[in-house]
């Protein structure tokens, strides 16, 4: 039997390192990252998985199901991933980057990965339990999420990201379903994608899901770094406002199209490196004015507002870090408690504010928790469906584009909630999750640009907005009324 514990904490490399020694001498993995003792490295349960019991499946991804089961040594509740591809020998297994990348992080706002069993071959990580994610939560709700309630999570995840990019760490995958929720914590969790930012560029191949994907990445950049994570969560952050993706692509080439019908085309000011990209794909952006965000997002407010445009630049280097994100007005509010303090009865929450917090964030080793100033919604009453992703979504996406082909428009009122277009298709060109190689896309974005039959918008005003729907464009449609309207149409028409 070979196990990994992993009880969060600092990296030891040395005993890493003694480790690999060990586990070649005595055929024994084991590896803890500042665990509680040393010769629980080389622990070996008897049990391993036997040690669980499996309650129920509470997700399904691309590379592994994830399934809540308990503990019943401690009777902790925890998440088992169990990975879909076999494992022959341990060293495939501590060399994933969701090991390698997990094992260095310990923050709160990141899921923590208490162990790695591998057993007949199959690997499964043990991670802390969360109740559901942010798109889970997104899709049952009837009406929309307050300025708060964005903020607190945000924060947090913002707090996560500065924890990770300041270890050289971006995550490469962030969406609405890698974020995981129970009650007003959030936290960040599937590193599979995580790279090292001091790991050598050219990133020959990149999987993510399109719609938070950095338009540097959909132009095949080979050079990208942690911005890539800051575009997403602009993506995210309006999603969250307005429970609809702000660029629902159906295709790498659509998702620039949407990009660029949102926020305006990049020109030598916005972005010069973006034209060089795109001219060395042969690639030709179709022309737009920006819209301003205020209109598609009608219920955030001017700092929100202000945050996601920033978030959503163009040039990755003109987007804010993420201890700059923590900086912003939009966190003015909020409040990060240091462990020194938050362990004393009753941790006040009255200082430091965000900003100050945020600088103290930089000082800290450890976190021990976040909060944030204002109280929003508990989401203990959230229903806990197994997550959509994978392939779930694709079907989505299946059905999505068969009722595009037949009708263009249709009405928003017999849609459910929250239904937007699947990410992943791998029966499309982007497959969304599949490993691609940067020749394939550059190609098809060239086609699809010149030979798809698509007309550039030639300097086209913002497609108008209608009351109860904006046609043309990728489908935001809310109010100012914090409720949706079930009135409204919807255009689920990719424009081109
Ligand atoms: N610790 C956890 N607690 C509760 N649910 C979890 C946990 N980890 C994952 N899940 C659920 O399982 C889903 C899939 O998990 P995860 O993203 O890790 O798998 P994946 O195969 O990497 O998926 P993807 O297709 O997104 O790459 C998540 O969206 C979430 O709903």
């Amino acid at each position: 039997m070979l196990q990994v514990n992993f009880d969060g904490g600092f990296a030891e490399e040395l005993i890493y390192n003694l480790l690999q020694t060990l586990r070649s001498l005595f055929g024994i993995i084991a590896h803890q990252v500042g665990g509680t003792s040393f010769w629980n490295l080389l622990y070996c349960s008897p049990a391993k998985m036997d040690r669980y019991k499996i309650i129920k499946e509470v997700g399904d991804g691309t590379f592994g199901s994830v399934w809540r089961a308990i503990n019943k040594q401690s009777g902790e509740v925890v998440a088992i991933k169990k990975m879909k591809r076999k494992y022959y020998s341990w060293e495939e297994c501590i060399n994933l980057r969701e090991v390698k990348s997990l094992r260095k992080m310990n923050h709160p706002n990141i899921v923590k990965l208490k162990e790695v069993i591998r057993e007949n071959d199959i690997l499964y990580f043990v991670f802390e339990y969360m109740e559901c994610n942010l798109y889970q939560l997104m899709k049952d709700r009837g009406k929309l999420f307050s300025d708060a309630e964005v903020r607190n999570w945000c924060f947090q995840v913002f707090q996560a990201l500065a924890y990770m990019h300041q270890r050289g760490y971006f995550h490469r995958d962030l969406k609405p379903e890698n974020l995981l929720v129970t009650k007003d914590l959030i936290k960040v969790a599937d590193f599979g994608l995580a790279r090292e930012t001091c790991s050598q560029p050219p990133y020959t191949e990149y999987v993510s899901t399109r719609w938070y994907r950095a338009p540097e990445v959909l132009l095949q950049s080979s050079i990208y770094d942690s911005a890539v994570d800051m575009w997403a969560m602009g993506a995210i952050m309006a999603e969250l406002f307005t429970l609809r993706p702000l660029f629902p692509g159906s295709s790498e080439a659509d998702e620039i199209y949407k990009i660029c019908s949102v926020i305006g085309s990049p020109d030598q000011n916005s972005w010069v490196q973006g034209l060089q990209l795109a001219n060395a794909i042969k690639y030709q952006f179709p022309q737009f004015a920006s819209v301003p965000l205020s209109v598609l997002i009608p219920s955030a407010s001017d700092d929100a507002i202000d945050l996601i445009t920033s978030l959503c630049s163009w040039d990755p280097r003109k987007r804010p870090t993420a201890a700059e994100a923590l900086q912003h007005p939009f966190f003015q509010s909020c409040f990060y408690v240091p462990p020194s303090l938050r362990t004393r009865t009753g941790a006040p929450r009255t200082t430091p504010s965000g900003v100050r917090g945020a600088l103290e964030q930089k000082s800290a080793k450890k976190y021990s928790g976040t909060l944030s100033g204002p109280k929003s919604a508990s989401f203990s009453s959230a229903k806990v469906h197994p997550s959509t992703t994978g392939a779930q979504r694709k079907l989505e996406m299946d059905n999505l584009e068969a009722n595009k082909t037949n009708k263009s428009v249709k009405s928003y009122s017999k849609q459910p909630r929250y239904r937007p277009p699947a990410r992943n298709s791998p029966s499309s060109i982007d497959t969304g999750r599949a490993t691609r190689v940067v020749s394939d896309t550059t190609e098809k974005l060239a086609q699809i640009t010149f030979g798809s039959g698509r007309q550039p918008a030639k300097q086209q005003p913002p497609p108008p907005m209608k009351a109860g729907g904006w046609h043309g464009h990728s489908g935001l449609l809310l109010g100012r009324s914090n409720e949706i309207s079930s009135g409204r149409s919807y255009s689920r028409k990719v424009v081109g």
